[in-house]
């Protein structure tokens, strides 16, 4: 070996996770290397977040603009150029690039090798020709897509998230196999972008989110014309005059197969293990990912996982929450716990789908009588009847002493209001925090207010409540 490299941490991966790791230890001064074998920024800039929230909004503005005469404003002549709502694509990641780039981590004091890191043993990882030991490793490889043994479909040219973006016409007509997040968003967006979409779920649709509110979502993209096939098999795949034909079964009145332009394989995820040699450091993994304690530590004391690889909750968000907690870690020496009960997701369909905290079902099985839902609907909002954005609901999971534990939305904006109950799950408040802070009029987080007073709708009725109402009137 050429280098000899002896870094306080050295991290593997410069997407989410590794990124703010590195950032945040080279502020303080810490000597890291930081690895990385394909694209600064990884999936979340290059073949996910980005590119699919740029995709989605020129969707958005395709349909808004098709389709909305209500308030009295139309337009004609309306063209989609898939070509040039690309171009946004790539743009937007162009714009985002520069802050994830090797010219800047290496400004911030960084040494960034390019290329694949393995483990030669538990405290020892080769990158080309440099040896790095270091004091701590933060393992943050990521996820990949998972490509499911169905007969045929290593037979036939499929997309995934890593090549979708690449494309620069709208596919005529694109086979989804698999309807969760990236399923579901992309279903919509490239409908919206004038594709003919199918999506065939094994299970339930959007199945991690709170099923009467993902129905929501559901509806609207099947009345924007997308074929949503649930609890569906894909039996097999092929190639046919350049078509590629899907074979189904399923307990409807679905077709038994579908002839599609292009196939997308959103399944699922798997987790970039592959070619680390994490046996020869003694990191303990299995299918689903790098095992790890509260403390996001490996089997190896010296290695700490994070973000996707560790296969837990897959977000950008969650891998920055990570990045954090090892930094307090492996800096200060604090101790830290993994919280999983604090974390919210959006799905960024129109309309979107949120969700923060405890589902019902994890607040019932742990409250059980003692928890309580509390909705409002965006129709009882004032901004949602100004916005024509009526479709929509809010719910909010309270539990013993009107603790909120969770929190779902469908509608309008609902990404932007799932922060505030976010921060609120993570600060433990009550109902009777939520009910008692002003909202701006007409706001949609009105609706937040909305939901938490109607917590107390009961206590009008009370009789002690009642009576100390009249007492107290005796004194004029
Ligand atoms: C289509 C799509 C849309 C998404 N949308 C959202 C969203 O809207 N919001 C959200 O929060 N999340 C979203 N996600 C999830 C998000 O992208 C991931 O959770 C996030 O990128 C995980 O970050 P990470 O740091 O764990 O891994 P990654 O960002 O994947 O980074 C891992 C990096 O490690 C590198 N690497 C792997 N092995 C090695 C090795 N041996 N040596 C050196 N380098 C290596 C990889 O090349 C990669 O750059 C989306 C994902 C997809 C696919
Ligand atoms: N807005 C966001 O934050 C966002 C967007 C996209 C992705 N993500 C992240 O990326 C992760 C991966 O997304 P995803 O949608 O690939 O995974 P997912 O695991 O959430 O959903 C995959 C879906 O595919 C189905 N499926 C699996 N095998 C199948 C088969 N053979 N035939 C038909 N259906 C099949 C599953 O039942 C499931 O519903 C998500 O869990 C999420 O963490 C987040």
């Amino acid at each position: 070996m050429s280098k000899q490299l002896t870094p306080d941490i050295c991290v593997i991966g410069a997407g989410s996770g590794g990124l703010s790791v590195a950032a945040a230890a080279a502020a303080f001064g810490v000597e890291v290397v930081l690895i990385e074998k394909g694209l600064m920024g990884g999936d979340c800039l290059n073949y996910g977040c980005v590119p699919s929230k740029a995709l989605l909004s020129a969707g958005k503005k395709a349909f808004a603009l098709k389709g909305n005469s209500a308030m009295g404003v139309s337009a004609s002549g309306i063209e989609v150029d898939f070509g040039q709502a690309n171009d946004h694509v790539r743009a937007v990641i162009a714009a985002i690039a520069p802050h994830d780039s090797v010219e800047r981590f290496e400004g911030l004091g960084v040494t960034v090798l390019q290329n694949q890191a393995r483990f030669v043993s538990p405290d020892c990882v080769v990158a080309g020709d440099a040896e790095i030991r270091a004091r701590r490793f933060v393992v943050a490889t990521g996820s990949s897509a998972a490509v499911p043994p169905i007969p045929g479909l290593s037979d036939v040219p499929y997309l995934t998230n890593e090549t979708l973006f690449g494309l620069r016409a709208a596919p005529e007509h694109l086979i989804i196999i698999g309807g969760g997040p990236i399923g579901m968003e992309m279903a919509q967006a490239h409908r919206r972008l004038g594709a003919q979409v199918t999506v065939i779920e094994a299970q339930k649709a959007l199945g991690k989110d709170d099923p009467e509110l993902s129905a929501v979502v559901l509806d609207r993209i099947r009345e924007e014309g997308v074929d949503l096939y649930e609890q569906t098999a894909v039996t097999s795949v092929e190639a046919r005059d350049s078509k590629i034909i899907v074979h189904i079964e399923g307990a409807g009145n679905e077709p038994t197969s579908i002839e599609g332009s292009h196939l997308l394989v959103a399944a699922g995820r798997k987790p970039s293990v592959d070619g680390l040699d994490l046996e020869k450091a003694g990191i303990t993994f299995d299918r689903n990912g790098i095992s790890v304690d509260k403390g996001l530590r490996t089997s190896n004391r010296k290695v700490y996982a994070i973000g996707d690889v560790t296969g837990g909750l897959q977000f950008t968000h969650v891998a920055g929450y990570h990045a954090g907690l090892v930094i307090r870690s492996i800096l200060f020496r604090l101790p830290i716990s993994e919280n999983r009960d604090i974390i919210p997701w959006v799905t960024y369909t129109s309309p979107e789908l949120g969700h923060v905290g405890m589902t019902e079902a994890q607040a019932r099985e742990r409250f059980g009588g003692k928890v309580k839902i509390l909705s409002a609907d965006y129709s009882g909002n004032d901004r949602a009847q100004a916005e024509a954005a009526t479709q929509g609901r809010l719910k909010l999971i309270a539990g013993p002493g009107g603790k909120l534990l969770g929190a779902d939305i469908v509608g309008a904006q609902a990404g932007e209001i799932i922060n505030l109950l976010s921060l609120a799950v993570s600060q433990g408040m009550k109902m009777k925090d939520l009910a008692g802070f002003v909202a701006a009029y007409p706001t949609l987080g009105e609706l937040v207010r909305r939901a938490a007073i109607s917590y107390y709708a009961e206590a009008p009725k009370k009789p002690w409540i009642r009576q100390a109402v009249r007492f107290l009137q005796v004194f004029g």
